[in-house]
């Protein structure tokens, strides 16, 4: 559908204003896809996103015997749900690099048993899946794994979940946990359901997108602080109808971030002081290192304040946008460290290996750990040649590396293998190149 260049070249940019409106949330848009399909009734979904995390899930729905259309409005989908029946209970599963996809569809096709196989991309088949479904095993449901033990591809059998009392590890991702919860209600016909979370958990605003949405369908989660979650019997999804998806706040990262170093004002649209997600905190990140923000019903705008401030803070709240701020983190005033991180490691790529690599082609000093990141920046920064080992994130970070701000000159970049951004942002070189003045 889109044609990528097999590089994209960015010349020095000294200013960027605009406006930008917001794809869909990735995160909204596949637990919203999920619900809907396991809901009673129809739901129009507004704003979906458009990528390839959501062409999984929406070739997995249908396989799974889900119908849905495209209305014919832009981005706008009719999911008619399956009161928690889905029609085939044998598919194989393709969901890319997905970890919205296949964890959370796991979980709902261990509950309701079948023969399915889940897989990937051979990242994806690296990426950790054993917290879940050793939850899942223990209380009686049959997943088994094909290849290494832990790493999907994994084999779904019928299976009988008999224990109502779950255990789930949170430390390596959040998304088990939000898989769990998502297919409670498949579980809690006669009994209540209660998922407790063994030691840490991490990445807890996307825990919160969980609930919301479930909320929006029907079913309302006791929660007992971050250690415990009940679900009363009986509960079952039901269509709220419509559902409008609010643009991506981690997508606005990049735009918000080029307002704070090279001027602005830029305006997003699709999110605003009401968002349901977490990665909107980056903003009080922009304004701890001194940009102004902002903040409407379904906007958030961002004008630069002089030269940014260096930073020293824990980014588990925001593990996405974490990446941006290590890109502000060039043009502060002194070095800065991103704390508490460690699930980079586990993501599209070994993020904090990859973030160092890249971000020492620029000249900056780059210092590592377990789970942190110390960014040192230097007087200039370097043109540089940015390799994105298949990770949007790292081919939507470097490209700010071509802005100035009041203080340094942008560097000439070039972006190896862009089309990896298809994963949440298809269009955003084009988006990207609307800000430059
Ligand atoms: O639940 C979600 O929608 C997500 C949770 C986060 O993952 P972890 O919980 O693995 O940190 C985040 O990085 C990912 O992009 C989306
Ligand atoms: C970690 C990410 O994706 P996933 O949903 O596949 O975990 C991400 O989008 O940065």
């Amino acid at each position: 559908m889109h044609h990528y260049p097999k590089h994209i070249d960015l010349l020095p940019v000294r200013h960027v204003s605009g406006t930008v409106r917001l794809p869909g949330s990735k995160s909204i848009s596949n637990r919203t896809l999920l619900l809907s399909a396991l809901a009673e009734g129809q739901t129009v979904i507004k704003d979906l996103l458009a990528s390839d995390d959501t062409m999984v899930m929406l070739q997995a729905l249908q396989k799974l015997g889900v119908h849905w259309s495209r209305t014919g409005f832009d981005n706008e989908y009719i999911v008619t749900g399956t009161k928690g029946e889905l029609p085939v209970r044998k598919a194989d599963l393709f969901l890319g690099n997905a970890g919205t996809a296949i964890r959370p569809l796991a979980a709902a096709l261990a509950v309701l048993g079948g023969d399915f196989l889940l897989h990937g991309i051979k990242r994806m088949h690296e990426r950790p899946i054993g917290d879940l479904v050793d939850a899942l095993n223990e209380s009686g449901a049959n997943i088994e794994y094909v290849e290494n033990p832990g790493y999907p591809p994994i084999r779904i059998h019928e299976g009988h979940i008999r224990s109502h009392n779950l255990k789930v590890r949170g430390n390596v991702s959040s998304q088990f946990l939000t898989a769990l919860l998502m297919a409670s209600p498949l579980m809690a016909r006669t009994q209540d359901v209660t998922i407790h979370v063994i030691g840490e958990l991490i990445s807890k605003p996307y825990i919160e997108i969980t609930l919301n949405l479930m909320r929006s369908f029907g079913v309302e989660i006791e929660q007992d602080g971050w250690s415990a979650f009940t679900l009363k019997k009986g509960q079952t999804y039901k269509s709220p109808g419509v559902l409008h998806v609010e643009g991506d706040a981690s997508s606005a990262s990049y735009f918000l971030a080029a307002a704070a170093i090279a001027g602005g004002p830029v305006k997003v649209e699709g999110i605003g002081k009401n968002s349901i997600q977490g990665d909107v905190r980056f903003c009080d990140i922009l304004q701890q290192m001194g940009a102004k923000v902002v903040y409407g019903d379904n906007f958030i705008e961002v004008v630069s304040n002089g030269p940014l401030k260096c930073i020293d803070d824990d980014f588990n709240l925001i593990p996405d946008a974490a990446m941006t701020v290590a890109m502000l983190a060039v043009y502060a005033d002194g070095p800065s460290v991103l704390r508490n991180i460690g699930s980079w490691r586990v993501k599209e790529t070994d993020r904090i290996v990859a973030m160092a690599t890249e971000l020492t082609k620029l000249g900056v000093d780059v210092e590592t750990g377990d789970d942190w990141l110390k960014v040192i920046p230097a007087t200039r920064i370097s043109d540089a040649t940015i390799d994105t080992y298949d990770d949007h994130r790292i081919a939507m970070c470097f490209s700010l590396a071509c802005l100035s701000s009041s203080n340094k000159q942008g560097a000439k970049i070039r972006i190896n293998d862009p089309k990896c951004v298809a994963k949440t942002f298809p269009e955003y070189f084009q988006a990207f190149k609307t800000l430059f003045a």
